[in-house]
């Protein structure tokens, strides 16, 4: 695959950036339009490679999926009694996790793969979950089939959430449809990503479902009934914007978001704590556009990032050319995402002539002046714009399949270079 040489600038980046719909926020947002009580309109819908996977695989279930064609990310989704088809989850978590449960519903077997890498992704606790709740499925990972009778009898279940939320998430979206709802208790050590599954109960009661959550995040009631049709605007995907925000970081620059909104769901808005406890300043206007501004010297930090693992790659990128040691803990379970992520970032900044070591849960770096390199990134979108935010800094750092970056930001590449001024 070709490499792409990324930007590298001499001062710093002042710029506006735009960004496009939540990942996370669009694909709940379909699941729930596709079992809803009627038609849904979704506006500013994400349209990449996981949001359109998931479009495609409601699509292959029965679900009336109709997009604007003067406007791709106004979407209208039509239920339909959902039957068997083919599913292809690429590398998304939230296809692979959230569909299946709702396929259970379908009449008919639904036949689940997805890439190579996909198939080392933990799934099995989802796949298990249903199980105890009546569900028949071949398969304990990609590619598994699930077969479905029309209905799932639901109930109590006790599932191990602790390698993703996303189990929890899965089973909260559809469980309104099960005959007896569910009640899930988790079990095992603490469950990472928690504002994602904060995010699935909002989107619950959004849609009228009634939803309880314990305080101590280690049981969630969904009760049977109904899931209201909602006409759902989804806001810019703040994750994404991590790493443009993190760019006026890296250059003492000054960058701009858009439509930030007031209040969220989307763990990505806690970027902007993290970058002012880095030296940055930050401040939100009643417009809604967000600016964060970039100290002379980075400073170095020690970050617990379980709730918000997505955010590691850029905030390990980061802490490379801060000054002095960084330490990132609680995110053991990023060696279950797109690829070992830890790994990942530990070979690729070495390879730069950084200093970042693996603990059992994280990541130690410490600033050191880098050099010139090829960034791999394991078809991972993150680790594409991590090795992006490196080369805004250290000349000649070459990204290998900048593509990966279309799982959820096609247009990264032109997006990151009119930020650094250098689109032709
Ligand atoms: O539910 C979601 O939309 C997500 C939950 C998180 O997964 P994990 O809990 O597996 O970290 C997050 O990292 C992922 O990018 C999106
Ligand atoms: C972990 C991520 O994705 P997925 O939804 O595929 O788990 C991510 O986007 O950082």
């Amino acid at each position: 695959m070709s490499n792409w040489l990324s930007p590298y600038v001499t001062g710093s980046v002042d710029a506006v950036v735009d960004l496009p719909g939540s990942k996370s926020i669009t694909n709940r947002a379909l699941i729930l339009a596709a079992l809803a009580d009627g038609p849904s309109r979704v506006t500013g819908t994400l349209r990449s490679r996981d949001t359109d996977l998931m479009l495609a695989g409601l699509a292959a279930l029965g679900t009336g999926i109709t997009a604007d064609p003067a406007d791709p990310t106004s979407v209208e989704v039509t239920p339909a009694p959902l039957h068997g088809g083919s599913v292809d989850c690429g590398l998304a978590g939230t296809v692979m996790r959230f569909l299946p449960v709702a396929a259970a519903l379908a009449t008919g077997d639904a036949a689940f793969d997805g890439d190579e890498q996909a198939r080392t992704r933990p799934l099995h606790t989802v796949l298990d979950a249903l199980r105890d709740l009546g569900v028949s499925i071949d398969g304990d990972s990609l590619p598994f089939t699930v077969h479905g009778t029309g209905a799932v009898t639901g109930g109590p279940v006790t599932i191990d959430a602790s390698a993703s939320s996303q189990f929890v998430s899965a089973l909260l979206l559809s469980a309104a449809r099960f005959t007896d709802g569910v009640q899930i208790t988790h079990s095992g050590a603490p469950v990472p990503s928690m504002p994602h599954i904060d995010m699935t109960v909002d989107m619950l009661r959004t849609a009228g479902v009634h939803v309880e959550a314990t305080a101590d995040n280690t049981s969630w009631t969904v009760y049977p009934g109904s899931i209201s049709a909602v006409d759902w605007a989804i806001e810019p995907d703040l994750s994404n914007a991590a790493a443009f925000l993190a760019a006026a970081a890296a250059t003492g620059g000054r960058v701009s978001v858009p439509r930030w909104p007031s209040t969220t769901t989307q763990p990505g808005a806690e970027i902007v704590g993290i970058l002012e406890r880095m030296g940055a300043v930050a401040s939100r206007g009643d417009d809604g556009l967000l600016t964060v501004t970039g100290p002379d010297v980075l400073s170095p930090i020690d970050a617990d990032l379980r709730d918000v693992g997505e955010l590691t790659p850029t905030i390990a990128a980061l802490t490379a050319l801060a000054h002095g040691t960084s330490t990132l803990r609680g995110i053991a379970h990023l060696r279950g995402h797109e690829t070992d992520r830890l790994a990942a970032l530990t070979m690729e900044i070495n390879r730069l002539g950084g200093d970042c070591r693996e603990t059992d849960d994280g990541l130690v770096i410490t600033g050191v002046p880098l050099r010139a390199g090829v960034w791999q990134t394991y078809a991972d979108h993150r680790m594409a714009t991590a090795g992006s935010l490196l080369g805004l800094r250290v000349p000649g750092v070459e990204i290998n399949n900048v593509g990966t970056t279309a799982k959820t930001l096609p247009d990264f590449v032109s997006m990151w270079e009119t930020m650094a001024g250098t689109a032709s």
